[in-house]
């Protein structure tokens, strides 16, 4: 992969009036990277990754840098009139590989995913196991640049799903990219160099990997120095990060860090503007301690362990 894939602005609605699915999102797949996209149940996972991999257009935004892309659906019409082998082999002859290379790379990738003896099985008899085999052999045949990946382990034995893995570091180590869902918490787990969080048509950039903090999350909205990073102590104190708009970030933050965030973000050199904080419901302040709207600097603030969060009836929980 020779250079950056960037999503800048993208928004996808079905339909001329239809409601947005995702709205403003800015994303970089950067070469040898492995990105992992998470996020509940018909929150717009599978729309990104038809995005990535040019499967689909964005309804607005731009989408740059397109790569050598090959993509895994969540679902894979097996019912295709050819055998397993002459399937791969065909397709390997739609990536450019010759008709005799093509049926060399369709065995090899059979053969990793323990699917050898099915190479003759017309793919409409194949169990659902063996059919997703040949669902990732296809993308993996043509070694693409960008691998897009939706629940592609589902319906995979053990073996096959740590075969699976090992080629996703092959594509990085190769400098290719890799972008995947899975809804195994599991899978990959501290290996992804980014996670991302779909929600309310955002995309949530996940600053800490691993198991996302438990508990009830404040809601904290800043602005930052123009071009700004989070200083350390607040990126590690965060569950997630969002630029919403140019400088200003919406950080979400269990209630138990709250303090550390804000004094991390107010101690700054030069300081981090707090424009609101937005306890989880369970924890908002009583009528009697009056909400500051807007949170200027340091000395508009009492210290943080003694702070009564304002609340902002525009944020979002
Ligand atoms: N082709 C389509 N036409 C109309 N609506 C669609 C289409 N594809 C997706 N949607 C809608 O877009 C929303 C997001 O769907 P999408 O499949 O991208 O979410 P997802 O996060 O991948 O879901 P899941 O986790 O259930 O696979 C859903 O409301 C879905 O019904």
């Amino acid at each position: 992969m020779q250079r950056d894939l960037r999503l800048a602005g993208v928004g996808r609605r079905y339909g001329l009036r239809g409601t947005w699915v995702l709205r403003g999102v800015d994303l970089t797949v950067a070469p040898g990277t492995l990105t992992r996209i998470e996020g509940a149940n018909g929150t717009g996972k599978s729309t990104l990754l038809r995005l990535l991999a040019g499967l689909d257009a964005p309804s607005e935004g731009r989408v740059t840098g397109r790569p050598r892309t090959a993509y895994v659906p969540e679902r894979f019409p097996s019912a295709l009139p050819f055998t397993a082998l002459g399937y791969l082999t065909h397709l390997g002859t739609v990536h450019g590989l010759s008709r005799g290379a093509a049926a060399r790379a369709a065995g090899t990738w059979l053969e990793r995913f323990g699917a050898l003896a099915y190479a003759g099985t017309p793919m409409a008899q194949l169990s659902k196991g063996s059919s997703q085999k040949v669902a990732v052999a296809q993308a993996l045949l043509g070694e693409p640049e960008l691998l897009v990946l939706d629940e592609a382990w589902t319906g995979l034995d053990t073996a096959a799903r740590a075969e699976l893995e090992r080629a996703v570091a092959e594509r990085t180590a190769a400098g290719g990219a890799v972008v995947f869902v899975d809804h195994d918490p599991r899978r990959l787990a501290g290996v992804p160099d980014a996670t991302y969080t779909v929600l309310d048509g955002r995309l949530a950039h996940r600053t800490h990997e691993g198991s996302p903090p438990a508990g009830p999350l404040t809601v904290v909205t800043v602005r930052g120095p123009a071009g700004g990073r989070l200083p350390a102590e607040a990126a590690r104190a965060v569950a997630s990060a969002e630029e919403t708009t140019a400088g200003v970030h919406r950080l979400a933050v269990p209630a138990s860090r709250s303090d550390v965030l804000l004094r991390a973000l107010l101690t700054a050199r030069p300081p981090w503007h707090v424009m609101s904080v937005t306890p989880p419901p369970d924890l908002a302040p009583t009528p009697d301690l009056a909400p500051t709207p807007d949170l200027a600097s340091p000395t508009d603030l009492a210290p943080p362990t003694d702070l009564a969060p304002p609340t902002d009836p525009g944020s979002r929980p």
